[in-house]
């Protein structure tokens, strides 16, 4: 089933082509509309939700044509616009009622809907208190809930996660994902940092000076490779031991392969790190082994994910430069406040 499909869409205004011949095909679930400041993220989500017309091309949304049923889409697609359109002296429970009642929710009707939003959305007593004292977190989440009032089947989220820190773009994040398994509603998320999209979309798209660079599933991205990561500690024997084994497994015909390009920012221990290239089951036997004779504490083995941003790193596309580094930007933030491992 196809959500939003685009054929070669174009939009050009007088000194700027935003949009050039984009043709996607994108089905339910959570999509990553991925790309730098300027890439034409906005300005698509502007015709398919009809406000604006394509210079050439074709859109479709839930099966209906933008430039003909734009009303209709309307109806059925919530949106989150990008920039801070919130009334300062209202209060949330106030306007997202609002809203309810423009998308033709009756009166009882709008008002329970949007109690079940705003609380569904981690907004408690304060939705009584106008919008105006509110932080940029709590009027993220006011836009957000005003996009699912109406119980749309796609909600189109405009850089959800702007102004906010990492605890809050994380708790967004969140809430997005749970939006498509909580109400079963698909959702198109822009962004411009790559490396947040990794862990909250089932497919990604990227778009560069309005072209698409790459559509696929998120798991493509970042599917499992055959690189082990293993950390050992030192010993009083092998006061190097990464080094000691470095230089045993070299000995046993196994590679290993450089850290050059990887993202390790942030990393705890990423000097300490050897990634090992795993032919198969017997690897881990010889890892285990070598660590074992030469008497050293194993600290870590694992299999290694590549991140998106790393992806485009090894294929060299220019083009993406701009996206990844963004994306090692926010890699570096999530590592730094995670786990340390790349596991996710
Ligand atoms: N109404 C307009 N008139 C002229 N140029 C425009 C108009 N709207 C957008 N543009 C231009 O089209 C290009 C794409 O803009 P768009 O807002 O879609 O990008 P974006 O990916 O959403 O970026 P951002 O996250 O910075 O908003 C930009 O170069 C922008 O300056």
């Amino acid at each position: 089933m196809t959500v939003i499909a685009t054929e070669s869409l174009s939009k050009r205004f007088p000194r700027v082509t935003a949009l050039d011949r984009l043709s996607l095909d994108i089905g339910p679930g959570v999509t990553g509309l991925v790309g730098a400041n300027g890439a034409g993220k906005s300005t698509l989500i502007k015709i398919l939700l009809g406000l604006s017309p394509a210079t050439e091309g074709r859109a479709a949304v839930l099966g209906l044509d933008v430039s003909t049923s734009g009303a209709a889409i309307r109806e059925r697609v919530g949106y989150m616009p990008e920039h801070d359109c919130l009334p300062p002296d209202v209060s949330a429970t106030e306007f997202v009622v609002h809203m309810a009642r423009m998308s033709g929710l009756p009166p009882t009707a709008a008002r329970e809907r949007t109690a079940d939003t705003l609380r569904h959305v981690g907004l408690y007593e304060e939705r009584y208190r106008p919008i105006g004292g509110y932080s940029t977190g709590m009027k993220q989440r006011v836009k957000l809930a005003q996009a699912l009032v109406h119980d749309p089947k796609l909600v189109l989220l405009d850089e959800p996660t702007n102004g906010l820190d990492p605890v809050g773009r994380d708790e967004m994040l969140g809430l997005i994902r749970r939006v498509h398994t909580d109400f079963g509603i698909s959702v198109l998320v822009t962004s411009h940092l790559l490396g947040e999209l990794e862990r909250t979309c089932d497919h990604v798209v990227i778009i560069d000076g309005g072209a698409l660079l790459r559509s696929s599933s998120t798991s493509d991205f970042t599917q499992s490779t055959t690189t082990l990561a293993v950390e050992v500690t030192d010993s009083d024997t092998h006061p190097d031991g990464t080094d000691a084994l470095r230089r045993a497994l070299t000995a046993t015909g196994i590679k290993l392969v450089g850290l050059d390009g990887l993202d390790t920012e942030g990393l705890p221990g990423a000097g300490r790190i050897l990634l090992i290239e795993a032919t198969g089951e017997e690897t881990y036997d010889i890892v285990r082994d070598s660590v074992a004779g030469l008497g050293l504490g194993l600290v870590r083995m694992e299999q290694r994910r590549h991140h998106i941003a790393e992806v485009f790193r090894t294929e060299e596309a220019p083009a993406a430069q701009a996206v990844t580094q963004n994306a090692s930007v926010a890699a570096g933030a999530v590592q730094q406040k995670g786990s340390g491992s790349d596991e996710h």
